[in-house]
């Protein structure tokens, strides 16, 4: 099973600039969570804080008992050595085919033999979908491909926990439905730690047992994705519904009064947290998900605290034996009661200098990192040259 990762307090900064503060949840053994935020709130400083590439000025990251914050190097290389890691763009090195480039940390890391190499790496590329392609240049098969290679790469020394920042950028939305099911059945056959960062609503209502947003500098909530999913606090509603109107602008953030204002003027179907779709099931012919059953322990042992509409949502996942086992009743007509309409403000009630004005829209500007320097940025330097 993988490990629990316990973070308590976190806050970075560069220089005058915070980019989040006091930020506190636990990543549970074995479940996928989804880190979710607009972009430059920090959710790649997060992930880097987890692996202790960044110092956080306060608070702690526990893994195994250490704090990876204030141990020693020695201990922070052991520690890394339970961390996997996919990198956006698969971080491929361009001249290596796929087999050396999966096989480069067995290589690097430990003193296993050719022959054991060529077992492990076979063995995940076949996890990954991918055998055959061993002789491949990163430079000849599709993103897809590449990132199912990076997947592969991060796996080779049976990682405990395994962090993926954005797995789904760059790719259409039927090649992120199979990386997706790739995930969740990975989940399934190795029973690590995942935590995903990602911008795709989709992979958030479909593939996490748990679900985390940054904004404003803070975590504005972590916990089932039951609770985010049914939230009607206005950032968490703007994100998952995907729309301009609300708190997040197109920089980071707008004035309260603008977002109010742009909130009043939303139509009734355009309000409300869009329906909860069942999570991913594992594909057939793999184990069930062991996580699925430890998480119905632990979440229904604190149902109690969590909003009435999260409770309800996790109730309806439970199996009529399920909820005489845990001690809930099921609704006597055989439906769940649903939520009331969320009340607004009529927009007549707005004033006008509150109403927005509209802006036009501009690209967002991405920018490319390339594949080697991303590769350094995490693992650093080799054994032995520090
Ligand atoms: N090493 C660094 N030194 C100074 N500032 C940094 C450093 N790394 C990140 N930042 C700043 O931290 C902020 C958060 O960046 P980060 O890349 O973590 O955001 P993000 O949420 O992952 O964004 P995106 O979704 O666009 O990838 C940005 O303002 C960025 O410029």
């Amino acid at each position: 099973m993988g490990v629990e990762v316990v973070v308590d307090g976190l806050s970075k900064s560069f220089g005058a600039q915070t980019i989040w503060r006091d930020v506190t949840l636990t990543l549970p053994p074995g479940e996928i969570s989804v880190l979710l935020g607009p972009s430059g709130t920090g959710k790649s400083v997060f992930l880097k804080s987890l692996v202790g590439l960044l110092k956080p000025e306060q608070g702690r990251v526990v893994i195994n008992g250490v704090d990876i914050c204030t141990c020693s190097e020695r201990q922070l290389y052991e520690i890394r050595k339970l961390f996997g890691v996919l990198f956006q763009d698969g971080a491929l090195f361009g001249s290596m085919n796929l087999f050396d480039n999966i096989a480069f940390p067995l290589r690097e890391h430990t003193r296993k033999s050719e022959s054991q190499i060529r077992e492990i790496v076979l063995e995940k590329m076949e996890m990954v979908g991918l055998l055959g392609a061993e002789e491949k240049l990163p430079g000849e098969i599709s993103g897809g491909m590449r990132k199912r290679a990076g997947l592969a790469r991060a796996l080779v020394l049976d990682p405990e926990i395994i962090l993926f920042d954005e797995p789904d950028s760059g790719l259409d939305p039927v090649r992120t439905a199979y990386l997706n099911q790739l995930i969740v059945d990975l989940n399934a056959q190795i029973d690590a730690t995942f935590l995903i960062v990602t911008h795709d609503i989709n992979t958030a209502r479909t593939v996490p047992d748990n679900i985390g947003m940054l904004f404003r500098r803070n975590l504005v909530m972590f916990g089932p994705r039951e609770v985010l999913l049914t939230s009607t606090e206005p950032v968490v509603e703007q994100f998952l519904n995907g729309r301009r109107q609300g708190p997040i602008g197109m920089s980071e953030e707008k004035d309260a009064a603008q977002a109010a204002a742009e909130l009043a003027q939303l139509r009734d179907h355009e309000v409300g947290v869009p329906q909860i779709v069942p999570q991913l099931d594992v594909s057939p012919g793999l184990p069930e998900r062991a996580a699925v059953r430890r998480r119905k322990d632990r979440v229904l042992r604190s149902l109690r605290n969590l909003a009435p509409a999260a409770q309800r949502e996790i109730l309806k996942t439970l199996t009529p034996d399920e909820l005489a086992l845990y001690g809930f009743a099921a609704p006597a007509t055989g439906a769940w009661p649903t939520e009331p309409v969320p009340q607004r403000v009529p927009v007549a009630e707005v004033p006008p200098q509150m109403r927005p004005t509209p802006r036009p829209r501009q690209p967002d500007p991405i920018v490319e990192e390339p594949a080697e320097t991303s590769r350094r940025r995490w693992f650093g330097r080799k054994r032995g040259a520090r």
